[in-house]
């Protein structure tokens, strides 16, 4: 048994690995100035939950700095022991140089788990997250991308920038034209950020020079935009988990 642990600037989630598959996902707000006792009082609830005594050992894949520390930490305190994913970690595709190690560890799991779920050296991965990222592998090299705003903070931006706006319930609305307020905030929003993230993939997929290449979506946001997208061609909820998982199973390439 281990932990799988999915480091969003937004959430984190903590995966349970048990028989080779993630049981169960449990998600808590990324708070960057969280104190390491909160952080070990969450993992005990979940031993707890689970009829665990001690917490078991932790596969980290973060872009939040703070919230690495904050588990070496933990680690040295409590001695939990804990693996961090990065671009030295043992994936199934390789990163092209001139990327170099600096990216982020989500994008690494999404991509590990998006190759195994097409069967496919080629994959484009859009998730839709604190940001709006969409990358590519092609021929098992990950290749690169682009990171737009994410659905959220790009509502927030509007809210607080515009007196006459307030938050809204963000729904698909049946047409692009709203006749509300509301809907009209809805349309631009949803498919707005379904023809953000469409534009980069059909824009991608001509400079790659493969207009059939699979794309696969995942993130907290993906289910508003899934709809109104016609290039995504499968969501899986927790594919960062899958990412992590397949990285413990297969050990990578
Ligand atoms: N079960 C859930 N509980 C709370 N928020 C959720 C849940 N599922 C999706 N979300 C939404 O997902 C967003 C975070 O997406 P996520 O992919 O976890 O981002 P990140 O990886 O950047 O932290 C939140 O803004 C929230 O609105
Ligand atoms: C693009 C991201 C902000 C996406 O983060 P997320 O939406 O998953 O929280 C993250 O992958 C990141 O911080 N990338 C940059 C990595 C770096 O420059 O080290």
């Amino acid at each position: 048994m281990c932990w799988a642990i999915d480091v969003g600037n937004t959430h984190y989630k903590v995966g349970i690995i048990k028989n080779k598959t993630v049981e169960q996902v449990y998600r808590f707000r990324t708070i960057r100035e969280q104190s390491i006792d909160e952080y070990y009082f969450q993992l005990r609830n979940i031993c707890r939950e689970h009829d665990l005594l001690q917490i078991p050992h932790l596969w980290i894949a973060s872009v939040v700095p703070s919230v690495n520390i904050a588990f070496e930490m933990l680690g040295k305190t409590k001695g939990i022991s804990m693996t961090f994913i990065d671009a030295d970690s043992p994936f199934s595709f390789t990163i092209d140089e001139r990327i170099g190690k600096k990216i982020g560890a989500d994008i690494l799991i999404l991509a590990e788990a998006a190759m195994a779920m097409v069967n496919q050296k080629d994959v484009i991965i859009v998730c839709a997250g604190t940001a709006t990222t969409v990358f590519a592998v092609v021929g098992g090299i990950l290749i690169g991308g682009a990171i737009a705003p994410g659905i959220k903070g790009s509502v927030e931006s509007l809210i607080d920038n515009a007196a006459l706006l307030s938050t809204t319930y963000l729904e698909l609305p049946e047409k692009a034209i709203g006749q509300t307020t509301e809907t009209a905030m809805s349309s631009g929003i949803l498919y707005g950020f379904a023809g953000l993230v469409d534009g980069l993939i059909s824009r991608m997929k001509k400079e790659i020079g493969r207009d059939d290449i699979p794309v696969v979506a995942s993130g907290g946001m993906i289910s508003k935009i899934e709809r109104a997208s016609f290039e995504i061609d499968k969501v899986y909820p927790d594919l960062g988990m899958e990412g992590i998982l397949r990285l413990i199973v297969e050990g990578g390439r």
